[in-house]
């Protein structure tokens, strides 16, 4: 899996800001380049992968770098972050040269310090997230553990666009049900659907390294009966109604396979659909509607929307 390294080239008093904004857009972990650090004795947390070198300092002011997956919503959310960080400006903070570049970075890079950040998370009243290196005890009787290896295709199972649509899936499924999962990546959203009892999960991607990932993830959760996995564009050449089709997939696809959807959702059935950025909420609202289906919930996390649409009786 390849990552993104986000470095911010800003001051000290904007360290904090900063490093809010990078966590709430999803970085796993935020690094501090600050000069001062050079003369202080040395804090360990980094220190296997960032030695001191004063080479790797900037002269003046501080950087900040986190990490994010390299994924279609990058672009997105970097966006989201410069908009963010100017925004600080309004609250009179000195930003300094607030110069933001991104690179890419290798699994092994980062592989070994990441996992360092990645725990068990509650995402729903249900769902906890556990990554598979981790030992955990369920709290509650109903809870229901979804096992993930992050170090695969997308979804480490905590992008706000895949918390809002397990939590829709949570409020959605019922024991017996059908489900379609478009653009799967890890499988998360299909393992949810079949540990809320679904009778049958059709899960598909367009990329194979997704596929292969789905696949893995369905048998480490030992839903590998309920969920079939599959290469697929969208629902192109799918034949067979589901209860409910979930998508997290970028609005601007959204849009092109509404009408598929339509006919693939049973009467009564639902469309659930993430991935949106606030912008572009309106259009999928629309998209739906001119279908036929009836918006019930829209739902927001952060810059994101989800969207719980249903097919009238
Ligand atoms: C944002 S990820 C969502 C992954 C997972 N469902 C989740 O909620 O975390 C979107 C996924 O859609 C897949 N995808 C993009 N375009 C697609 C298409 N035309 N057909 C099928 N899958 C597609 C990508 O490969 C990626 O795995």
């Amino acid at each position: 899996m390849k990552w993104s390294e986000i470095c911010i080239h800003t001051t000290n008093e904007a360290i904090e800001p900063i490093s809010n904004i990078l966590h709430e857009a999803g970085a796993s972990g935020v690094v501090i380049e600050d000069p001062t650090d050079l003369v202080k004795e040395y804090d360990t947390t980094f220190g296997e992968i960032y030695q001191l070198n004063s080479e790797d300092y900037p002269d003046d002011g501080v950087i900040v770098k986190a990490y994010l997956p390299l994924n279609s919503f990058l672009p997105e959310t970097v966006d989201g972050i410069k908009e963010s960080i100017n925004g600080l400006l309004s609250y009179n903070f000195d930003l300094g040269l607030n110069k933001v570049t991104i690179s890419e970075v290798h699994e092994e890079e980062w592989a070994t310090a990441w996992k360092k950040y990645y725990h068990p998370v509650k995402i729903s009243q249900r769902f906890t997230i556990v990554p598979t290196w981790e030992d955990y005890e369920p709290v509650s009787t109903d809870e229901l553990i979804i096992e993930l290896d992050p170090g695969m295709a997308f979804g480490t199972g905590t992008h706000p666009t895949t918390v809002m649509s397990l939590q829709a899936l949570e409020a959605t499924v019922q024991k017996g049900d059908t489900v379609i999962d478009v653009g799967t990546g890890s499988g998360v959203l299909s393992i949810g659907a079949a540990l809320l009892e679904a009778s049958h999960v059709r899960a598909y991607d367009l990329d194979e390294v997704a596929v292969k990932s789905a696949r893995e993830n369905t048998e480490l959760n030992s839903v590998n009966e309920v969920v079939t996995v599959g290469q697929n564009n969208l629902l192109n050449d799918v034949e067979g109604q589901a209860d409910i089709i979930v998508a997290n997939i970028l609005a601007e696809i959204i849009v092109r396979f509404v009408d598929d959807a339509y006919k693939l959702v049973k009467n009564g059935g639902t469309f659930i659909t993430s991935g949106i950025i606030m912008n572009k909420k309106e259009e999928v609202k629309e998209a739906l509607t001119k279908a036929g289906f009836l918006i019930e919930e829209v739902m927001v996390m952060e810059d994101w929307v989800a969207i719980i649409a249903k097919k009238e009786q």
